[in-house]
Formats: C-alpha cells, sequence, structure tokens
C-alpha cells in the first residue's frame, strides 16, 4: 500500500448524516459564512487525492464544518489542524471524529480562529499544505493571507466558485480574465491549475453556483526575499499597483510613492517604463520596484 492511499479507518459521512448532524447540532447553515456542507464520499476522496498529500504532510484545513472533508483527510495523513470560525461547529467536531475515526481521533487540532487573520504562533504546528472547501465569499482572501503568513505551506488544494477557480488557474495572457487577482497570488505563492469541476448535488444546503477545485503549488525558489520585511515591500507595491489596475504604474503608484513625480523616478530606477500597467510586470520587476523605496 503507498504512503497516501486511504487507511479505511473513517467512515465518511453521506447526505443523511450531514443532515442529521446539523440537527444534532441545531446548526443552521448561513449564507455569510458561505456554509455548504459536502455530503458525498467520492468527492471528498477526489479532494484528498488530487491534493496529493501523504502521512508526513501536516494539513491545514479552513472551514471544517461538520467534518466531511476533515475525515477523509485524516483517513490519509497523520496530522489535521482545522481552523474553523463557526463556534458551534468547532466544539463539535471532535466527537464527530471520535465516534466515525476513533483510531484517528489524536490526529486532530482544532482552532476556533478567523482563517483570514490567523498567524503561524496559534497553531501547535507549521502546517505543509492547506486543503479546503473555502467559504466562497472569502476565498481569495484567505488564500492570499495563509500564502503569505505561512511560509511552511508549500502545496495547496482548494475548492472554490467555479469562475474564481476559472480566473486562479487562468493563463496570463488569457483575454477577459483578472489578471491581477492570480498574479497577486502567484507572487505570494506559486503556480496554479484548475483541477476538475464539482456539481452543486454533492452540497446541503445546494448552493446556487457551481464549484471548481485548483491547486497551488508555491515556487520552490520564491521571486522574492522570504524575509519578513522584504515581503512587506514588495506586497505593499504590488497592491498599490493592483489596486488600481487600469491605470499606468505611474499613476496607480503615486500614492505608494509619495508622488507621480516620485512614482516615475523609482519605475525609471527599477527599469521599468513608467506608461505600463501593473498587470504587465512580473514578480523580478516588482521585487526591484520595492528595493528602490
Ligand atoms: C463551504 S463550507 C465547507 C464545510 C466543510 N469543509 C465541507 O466540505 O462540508 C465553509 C466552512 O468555512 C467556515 N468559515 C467561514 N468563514 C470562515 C473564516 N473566515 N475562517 C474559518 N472558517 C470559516 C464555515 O463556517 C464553514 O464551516
Amino acid at each position: 500500500m503507498s504512503d497516501d492511499s486511504p487507511r479505511g479507518q473513517a467512515a465518511l459521512l453521506g447526505p443523511a448524516e450531514v443532515r442529521t448532524l446539523a440537527e444534532e447540532f441545531g446548526v443552521r447553515p448561513t449564507k455569510q459564512l458561505g456554509q455548504n456542507f459536502v455530503h458525498d464520499a467520492n468527492t471528498v476522496r477526489r479532494i484528498v487525492s488530487v491534493a496529493g498529500v501523504g502521512r508526513d504532510d501536516v494539513v491545514l484545513e479552513v472551514g471544517p464544518g461538520l467534518g466531511s472533508l476533515t475525515l477523509a483527510l485524516l483517513d490519509v495523513v497523520d496530522r489535521v489542524i482545522a481552523v474553523e470560525i463557526d463556534p458551534k461547529l468547532a466544539a463539535r467536531l471532535p466527537e464527530t471524529v471520535a465516534q466515525r475515526a476513533p483510531e484517528l481521533a489524536g490526529n486532530l487540532d482544532v482552532a476556533l480562529r478567523d482563517a483570514m487573520k490567523v498567524r503561524p504562533d496559534e497553531l501547535p504546528v507549521a502546517p505543509t499544505a492547506l486543503v479546503a472547501n473555502l467559504p466562497y465569499n472569502v476565498a481569495v482572501p484567505v488564500l492570499l493571507h495563509l500564502f503569505a503568513e505561512f511560509p511552511s505551506l508549500r502545496t495547496a488544494l482548494v475548492m472554490v466558485q467555479s469562475e474564481v477557480a476559472d480566473r486562479l488557474a487562468a493563463p496570463p495572457r488569457q483575454q477577459g480574465v483578472r489578471r491581477a487577482q492570480r498574479q497577486g497570488l502567484l507572487l505570494r505563492g506559486g503556480a496554479s491549475r484548475r483541477r476538475g469541476a464539482v456539481g452543486r448535488a454533492v452540497f446541503w444546503p445546494v448552493p446556487q453556483v457551481e464549484s471548481g477545485l485548483v491547486r497551488i503549488d508555491r515556487y520552490t525558489e520564491p521571486p522574492w526575499p522570504m524575509d519578513a520585511e522584504s515581503r512587506r515591500r514588495v506586497f505593499a507595491v504590488v497592491d498599490a499597483a493592483f489596486a488600481q489596475r487600469r491605470k499606468t504604474l505611474r499613476a496607480a503608484l503615486s500614492g505608494w510613492a509619495g508622488s507621480a513625480a516620485e512614482a516615475e523616478r523609482r519605475l525609471i530606477a527599477a527599469g521599468i517604463d513608467p506608461s505600463m500597467r501593473g498587470e504587465k510586470l512580473d514578480a523580478a520587476a516588482f521585487v526591484r520596484l520595492a528595493g528602490t523605496e
């Protein structure tokens, strides 16, 4: 048996179990927290399989909900850290796992935290992989935050709204897609690829949108220095450039530099044409620009 095959020690959740647990816990799913729970064992097995995680990985799961994906993850990897914002769901998860995967229950840590704010020193150990069915309304900000704040993450497999999956994984020169989001993620993290679609029927309640899987693999050699101060400087100029991506860099960066004239001076010093737009710059150019600060 290979190192990443399921142990077969977790009883995964089906439609009846998801409804029963929600009822027992008094959970009424809210749109605000993107609470659509997966009730299909094949879907969660597929997510874990395309995530490519193995026994040695420490998996960070954002939004474990009722535990559908958590159980499938525990069946493969040795450690899962689940970060959940809903106190009721966070409190009941260990119990569900103890009942449905008793031998694996000790491999789970649950943190009652907001994934957009969580910091490495709030978790018991550094995660190596993110695997999550993300709350759709905050999926991209959560990804950006985690890739920026957790240098230990080497890979991520996330389920997001289908259109967001397309944008995140779109090739750079594709027409009509919002490059800024993808590029922002790339600059912070790594290369992203679309890894399949998921229909609405596997969720309860049924969402209004289709879903897609995206895998992001961190660059082995990041395009920027990894110390916190350099990262902060690079991200500040990336954010400034992408906040107004239809403007020329000279105009978009005037706030960052203090004036349009100073922005122009820094752009020229970094060897960048001030009349270009931010979305045309590669990571190396942003690093040079941050160095002119
Ligand atoms: C789409 S559901 C996924 C639930 C479960 N993983 C599944 O696949 O059935 C999103 C989950 O994220 C949680 N959530 C929403 N916003 C969050 C945040 N900012 N930080 C952590 N968890 C959040 C919700 O409470 C919910 O459990």
